[in-house]
């Protein structure tokens, strides 16, 4: 079973585990021990080797494009935004898009924003991103908090051009939301593979910081050879790495579909819950949600069971989030489009958050074409105990995780959802007590009530969980 979790990186559920009716079928046993094999041997394609000197090579690279962490700093916060113009941002506000870039800064450790200023801007295209007048104020302000150890211009992506400029004005160093998220991920990473997709993620930005610098010296800076191809052979290994990784995926997919686990997932904005949703429902206590953007970077299955007692794996996933570059979350995708190939999808969302309405939304956009054709979409406003009033379609429920309102009726809509999606239905079957029919049932599908038949003592009525599929086999194994 070990190789079987660690596969599909599920969790040991100890709560389920002592639940005496919790029974884990030999077919599940048998095919860990196929998976066994084949684990050990992706673990090693997964790892990701370079030398000592390759390693220290790229560190100084990427302090160089992406800058450090450090112990912490002091954040002085620029929320730039467009004031009118077809790239005005129209269902969001700047106050909203203010209090995400906080957000995102206290995400790092010892990080805390100590003063912040809008800047309403005409276009992000300017040389020193603001225009004279405006640059004024933002060095004044600057230069008055000697506190202040480093600047979060929160747009994209900002130039090698307009970060060299405004560092050597304010002689502090200047971060975008590339940069601050790519160090947030490297916080965050936990398995090889989360690790593998966030080396992958900083690639592009120190590509387009070393074009950019290039470009503005008119192709006269001739890059260090040594640099290149560190970079490009890094890029290769890794990318090869990932390919594994979608073998792999695709591999243990199909496995989870032999066995007849159904699955799952759980999608949503960053902070909205997903991660304290499938520790409710599966009743795992080595969750630890946490009040942080990107808490949750590794796709982790988590078992659990629906209220008719049949095993389900729970699916968390990356968090979404607006205004980065799609080269950023683009490696991420692989295990994303994995988990949308689960039975069900439930898209959770905080109903209690201001910018509610731009995330809903948002999530939607990108999740919408990895959706297979009659893919059920289960959707639910969480946190509903943090506000008294809200408005909501009556195809969503309205949750807690906090003081569990609604997961009773949630639990019961997944069931349905699942039964629909694996064809599963309960069917009532009659046969001998200790029979090779009764193992038989016990074995392949799950027996969710058993009662003796008055009418002759030496039969049993058994209520089984099964697919039409599963239900033929038994006719024929009668047969046999
Ligand atoms: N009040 C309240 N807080 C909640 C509720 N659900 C989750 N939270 C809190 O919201 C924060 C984020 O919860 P997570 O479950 O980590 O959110 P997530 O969607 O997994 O976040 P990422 O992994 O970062 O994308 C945590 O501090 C939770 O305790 C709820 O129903 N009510
Ligand atoms: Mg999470």
């Amino acid at each position: 079973m070990y190789a079987l979790r660690s596969l599909f990186h599920i969790r040991p559920n100890k709560t389920l585990l002592n639940k005496s009716l919790y029974v884990i079928h030999k077919k599940v046993q048998l095919a860990a021990c196929n998976v066994l094999c084949k684990f050990k041997h992706t673990t090693e394609l997964l790892e990701f080797i370079e030398s000592e000197e390759e390693d220290e090579l790229y560190k100084v690279i990427s302090n160089q494009y992406i800058g450090v962490i450090a112990g912490g700093h002091k954040v002085f916060l620029l929320q730039p935004y467009i004031k009118w113009g077809k790239d005005k941002k129209r269902n969001t506000t700047s106050e909203l898009q203010m209090a995400e870039s906080v957000a995102l800064v206290e995400s790092l450790p010892y990080w805390n924003v100590i003063d912040k200023a809008f800047a309403p801007l005409l276009s992000f295209q300017k040389k020193k991103l603001l225009g004279s007048g405006g640059l004024d104020n933002f060095v004044k302000m600057i230069k008055q908090n000697r506190q202040i150890t480093a600047v979060f211009i929160s747009i994209n992506l900002l130039k090698h051009i307009q970060r060299i400029e405004l560092q050597n004005i304010l002689g502090l160093p200047i971060y975008d939301r590339y940069s601050i998220i790519i160090h947030i991920f490297r916080e965050h990473a936990k398995t090889p593979e989360a690790k593998l997709q966030v080396a992958l993620a900083e690639l592009p930005y120190i590509w387009k910081k070393m074009g950019e610098v290039y470009d503005q010296h008119s192709g006269q800076i001739n890059f260090d050879e040594n640099r290149k191809k560190l970079l490009r052979t890094r890029e290769s290994k890794l990318k090869k790495a990932l390919e594994k990784l979608k073998e792999n995926k695709k591999y243990s997919r199909n496995r989870r579909k032999k066995i007849g686990l159904p699955s799952i997932a759980v999608v949503g904005y960053t902070n909205a819950g997903k991660s304290s949703l499938i520790k409710v429902l599966s009743e795992d206590e080595s969750l630890k949600p946490r009040n942080q953007l990107f808490a949750t970077l590794d796709t982790i299955c988590y078992e659990g069971l629906l209220p008719c007692r049949q095993k389900v794996l729970y699916i968390d996933t990356i968090g979404f989030i607006q205004d980065v570059p799609e080269m950023l979350l683009a490696p991420f995708i692989v295990t994303l489009e994995d988990a949308m190939i689960s039975d069900v999808i439930v898209h959770i969302f905080d109903i209690s958050h201001p910018d509610m309405k731009a995330q809903f939304q948002h999530v939607e956009k990108v999740i919408k074409p990895m959706l297979k054709e009659h893919q059920s979409v289960i959707y639910v406003a969480n946190k509903c105990d943090l506000i008294q009033k809200f408005d909501i379609d009556e195809n969503m429920i309205a949750i807690s995780c906090k003081d569990l309102t609604g997961i009773d009726e949630l639990k019961l809509k997944l069931e349905k959802e699942i039964f629909k999606a694996t064809g599963r239905s309960v069917k009532r079957i009659r046969v001998k007590s200790g029979s090779l029919a009764s193992t038989w049932l016990h074995k392949w599908t799950t027996v969710i009530n058993l009662e003796p038949d008055t009418d002759d003592p030496q039969y049993m009525f058994f209520d089984v969980l099964a697919t039409d599929l599963t239900i033929n086999e038994f006719k024929r194994f009668l047969k046999q």
